[in-house]
Order: structure tokens, then C-alpha cells, then sequence
């Protein structure tokens, strides 16, 4: 994979568009994320998904309760262990999200140009001429000639099943509004965006924060994905509130951008998040569609820059119900890696589609080859101009880390760390290869019991591009004498050998600390 030096700004012959792939080790080093729901919650198709290239399930609960959510993880749990691959787990926040409340759950048709009005009134009964929804300010929020999007939840666009709405007039608390387009809402919930408005709910709303402090404690979540992040601020309050949840102080929170809003805070927000989810589903319908593409390739440079993963979403909608995605969604995969992307989030496709795997392993598929053809060079070079000098020792080890591997071609960096930031600033400069990162655990104490870090940190890295975590034997004392160094580094270059991706007479680059010392090795295997 890493012998072909094709980049798509160099001439590309034809032919060797038709050479099929080698078979690797790894689906792809740009991760995927699958939100797990009704179609992916056996353990035999959580076992697909994973053995697909799945290496994070994401849990919304936005819809669902936590008992059902609790079943699905306890079968993604035996999965891991029958599959022996690992999955990071992600709790993903309702927020201020709007939806139409349909008790009776009776589908609803809706006919073009006639008038429907949307009402906080709760007690009533879902119809075609009257529309409960879960908040009170919607009248004060709009004005006639608003546009309003409502669709099934995870709606995909293209569905006969969601609609648009104009505000005709605010009579009080409701909203009346004309239909746009026929259309029959059928399903359990249907969620509304309104366009470039502000909604005056927290970020964090009450029934989010008792599912984490319940789902969230019981399950040691990896990431929180935090839906319509607006503000820094939403952000530091999240992590105020995770960190006095026991082990919880040591999730991830990934900001989800979602509205013009978060747009608008995108680099301070970006300073206070552990990571980005580029929510293309709501943001592509606040943004007028010719930006969306610029939204994306400047927010993932400035992830790239600042070494945080950038998580794209809504790619392949199409493959909801079938098993090809269209050509538009397909280049569209390829274009998110090329734009640096870490990790593909996979909603209806996983969750209530007819394919979950194969969506998984076609995702995986597309962002391979276009890894192939990633220009690593200039990328390398972006980087280390942005980063400038002096850069921190750390910074200057793991570019240089990667330089290394790159120029004798090495089939594998392996980094040990502990806090996983030696890992992370090595995936940062794109390495071509795989990076096994050596988690070494460290003894710690809450004063009421003793206990080993790197659990977190290991699955933690299971959203970076380029990161493949192993958890070394916390018998290993996790100071770096060159004996433990020298143990830890084989079971490491075994796991590698076992796995396929490191062979006999590869080179291997190890980062590791001597000492005081952080080093870098270029090792060469006999056998
Ligand atoms: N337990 C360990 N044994 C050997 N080297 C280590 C260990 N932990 C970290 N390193 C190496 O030390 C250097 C920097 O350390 P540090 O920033 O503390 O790493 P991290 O924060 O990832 O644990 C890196 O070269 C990293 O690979
Ligand atoms: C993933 C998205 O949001 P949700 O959690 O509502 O699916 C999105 O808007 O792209
Ligand atoms: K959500
Ligand atoms: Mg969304």
C-alpha cells in the first residue's frame, strides 16, 4: 500500500485505476463511526460492523431509552470480545433539539400548499392540521417567511417523508405555516431545524445530563458528542460537569457544529473541545448548499493544524436503502479524507438502514484508496510551517517520528505513551503507515482505591487517522528503563507480526523515552 506513490497531482496512468487494491491487515486508516439503532444492535451484525472497519459506536439519544441503548451496548460488548476488535463508545447529547411530538405514533400526510400549525401545546394530538412540538419559543424565534425543515429523524433529504415548511403567520405560542411539498411523516420522531435561528434551550439540557450521570457513569463512555455546540462556553460547561463524575473526568468531548452559531465560534470552540463533528445534516441545511463544501475543508484544516480529530458526517444516505452508494456521495467520502478528515460518522446508514455492513465496508473502502493518493508531502510540510519555531520537543520528535518512517519506507510506527498526546502528535503529521500506539498504563488513586489508567486513553484513539492502540501489560512498570522499554517493544512488534501488518526484514520507527531522553529508532527485523 505505502510502495505506490501516486498522488492525484501527478499524472495518473489509467490502467492503474483498474488494478485492484492488495488486501490489508485494516479496512482504512480513516476511522468510522456507526451509530448503532433497531438494524445494528445483534450481536451478529455488531460483530459485521466491526470486523467491516466500525471502530466507534455511537449511542444518540435522541430517540430510545436507556434500558434499549443498555441492551445494545451489553451485545457491542460481546461482539468486542467474540470479534477481538476494539470499539470506542460515544454518547451522543439530544441538546436544543426540536421535534414534533406523535404520541400515537399514527403517520401523518401533509398536502402541498395547505396550512399546518406547529404548537407547544403538548397535550394535543398529532394530525395533518395541528403538530405538537417539544418547545415553547418557537413563535417568538421566527418570523413569516421562515423556512422550516422537518423530516424524519436522521432524515436524508431525499425522502418523500420530510418536508418544508413556511411560517405564514405567529398567532400567540403557535406557529402557522404552509406546506411546501406533499409529504407523509411516518415513523416515531421527526425532528425540525429552522434556519439561522437561535434557540433558546441549554446545550446541555436537563434529561441529557441525568442519562450521562446514570447511561454515561455505568458505561465509562469514551466520547460525549455534543449536539448544537454554539460556544465555547457550552463546551467548558460539559466538561465541568463530566468532571465530577468519577472516571468520567476523563471523557472526550467532541463539539458538534451544527448551526451558523457554532460556525460563527468554530476556533474557540475548537480550543475547548477534544475533538469536531462536522454535522453536515443540520449544518447543510443552515448554510445556503454552495458553502457547505468550504465550511468543511476550512474547519478540517483547522483540526489538522491544532491536532484534533475532525469527524465528518452524512455521507452516504443513499445506502439507507441500497447497497451502491451514487456517485456524488462516493467522491464525496474520498474528498473528506483528501480534506484530512479522521473519521466518517455513518447515522441512518447503520442505524436504520438495510446495509449496515456492507455501508460500513464500502465507507472503508473509498477512504482507503483515497489515502493511497493523500498528499502526505505537502501536507507534512503545511504542517510544520504552521507549528513554526522553536516547536516543543514533543512536536519535534513526532514529525520527525514520521519523516523518518516515511523516507525508509517503514511498515509501522510504533509510539509508546501514556496519555496518548505522543500518539496523537504523531498521527497530526499524516503518517502513510499505521501507528501502533503502546499504551502503557500508569498506577493511580481517587484516595479510596488504586487503579490503571489507559483504558480511556487506548479506545480514545480510536477516532484518529492512522491510530491502532494496544494496551500493554500494566505488570510493565511504566517507567522507561531500556529492560521494560526493550519487553514492552516485543509484545508490540509480536501483536504487529499477528496481525499482518509488520513482516519479516520490515523496517519498524519506535518513538519512545530512554530515560529522560525521547527517542527515535529505525529497527530492522530478521525474522
Ligand atoms: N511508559 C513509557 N515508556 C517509554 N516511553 C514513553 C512512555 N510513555 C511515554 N513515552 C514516550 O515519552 C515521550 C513523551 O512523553 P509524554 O509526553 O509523557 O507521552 P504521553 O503524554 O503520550 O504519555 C514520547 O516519546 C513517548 O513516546
Ligand atoms: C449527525 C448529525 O446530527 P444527529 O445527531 O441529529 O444525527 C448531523 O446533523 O449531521
Ligand atoms: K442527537
Ligand atoms: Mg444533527
Amino acid at each position: 500500500m505505502h510502495s505506490t506513490h501516486l498522488l492525484l497531482e501527478e499524472p495518473i496512468r489509467m490502467a492503474s485505476i483498474l488494478e485492484p487494491s492488495k488486501p490489508n491487515f485494516f479496512p482504512a486508516m480513516t476511522k468510522i463511526v456507526g451509530t448503532l439503532g433497531p438494524r445494528s444492535r445483534s450481536v451478529a451484525v455488531i460483530s459485521g460492523c466491526l470486523k467491516a472497519g466500525m471502530s466507534v459506536a455511537r449511542f444518540d439519544f435522541s430517540w430510545g431509552d436507556p434500558d434499549y441503548h443498555q441492551e445494545t451496548l451489553e451485545n457491542l460488548k460481546m461482539a468486542v470480545k467474540s470479534t477481538k476488535k476494539l470499539c470506542a463508545v460515544m454518547l451522543d447529547t439530544v441538546g436544543p433539539e426540536l421535534q414534533v411530538v406523535n404520541k400515537s405514533e399514527k403517520s401523518i400526510s401533509l398536502e402541498e400548499n395547505a396550512f399546518v400549525v406547529l404548537t407547544p401545546d403538548q397535550t394535543q394530538e398529532a394530525s395533518s392540521k395541528l403538530l405538537p412540538i417539544n418547545f415553547g419559543g418557537l413563535a417568538k424565534a421566527v418570523t413569516k417567511g421562515d423556512t422550516i425543515f422537518m423530516g424524519q429523524y436522521l432524515f436524508t433529504g431525499s425522502e418523500t417523508t420530510s418536508v418544508w415548511l413556511e411560517v405564514a403567520e405567529v398567532k400567540g405560542q403557535d406557529v402557522s405555516c404552509v406546506v411546501k411539498n406533499s409529504a407523509t411523516l411516518s415513523g416515531s420522531l421527526f425532528t425540525l431545524h429552522v434556519s439561522q435561528i437561535r434557540i433558546d434551550l441549554p446545550t446541555l439540557s436537563d434529561a441529557d445530563k441525568d442519562v450521562i450521570s446514570k447511561w454515561g457513569v455505568r458505561n465509562s463512555i469514551d466520547f460525549l458528542s455534543l449536539s448544537y455546540t454554539r460556544h465555547a462556553e457550552d463546551v467548558r460547561h460539559a466538561r465541568e460537569f463530566l468532571s465530577k463524575l468519577g472516571d468520567l473526568s476523563q471523557t472526550h468531548i467532541f463539539a458538534k457544529i451544527e448551526n451558523i452559531e457554532g460556525l460563527t465560534h468554530f476556533d474557540e470552540i475548537l480550543q475547548e473541545a477534544d475533538g469536531i463533528i462536522l454535522s453536515r445534516g443540520n449544518l447543510g441545511i443552515d448554510l445556503p448548499p454552495e458553502k457547505v463544501f468550504l465550511f468543511q475543508k476550512a474547519a478540517v484544516y483547522k483540526c489538522n493544524m491544532a491536532g484534533k480529530p475532525a469527524v465528518v458526517t452524512r455521507v452516504v444516505d443513499s445506502m439507507t436503502d441500497n447497497l451502491r452508494p451514487t456517485r456524488a456521495e462516493a467522491t464525496d467520502v474520498a474528498n473528506a479524507v483528501l480534506d484530512g478528515s479522521d473519521a466518517i460518522l455513518l447515522g441512518a446508514e447503520t442505524l436504520r438502514g438495510l446495509y449496515p455492513v456492507e455501508t460500513i465496508s464500502i465507507v472503508g473502502k473509498i477512504c482507503a484508496e483515497a489515502e493511497k493518493v493523500f498528499n502526505q508531502d505537502l501536507y507534512f510540510k503545511k504542517t510544520v510551517k504552521y507549528v513554526g519555531e522553536p516547536m516543543t520537543h514533543l512536536e519535534s520528535i513526532a514529525s520527525s517520528a514520521v519523516r523518518a518512517a516515511i523516507k525508509v519506507k517503514a511498515s509501522v510506527i510504533i509510539v509508546f505513551t501514556s496519555s496518548g498526546r505522543a500518539a496523537r502528535l504523531i498521527a497530526k503529521y499524516r503518517p502513510t503507515m499505521p501507528v501502533l500506539s503502546v499504551v502503557i498504563p500508569r498506577l493511580k488513586t481517587n484516595q479510596l482505591k488504586w487503579s490503571f489508567t489507559g483504558a480511556f486513553e487506548a479506545r480514545q484513539s480510536l477516532v484518529v487517522r492512522g491510530l491502532f492502540p494496544m494496551l500493554a501489560d500494566p505488570r510493565h512498570p511504566a517507567e522507561s528503563t531500556s529492560a521494560t522499554n526493550e519487553s514492552v517493544l516485543k509484545v508490540a512488534l509480536d501483536h504487529g507480526k499477528v496481525s499482518g501488518v509488520i513482516k519479516p526484514h520490515d523496517r519498524v520507527v519506535i518513538c519512545q523515552k530512554v530515560g529522560d531522553a525521547s527517542v527515535v529508532k529505525i529497527i530492522e527485523l530478521e525474522d
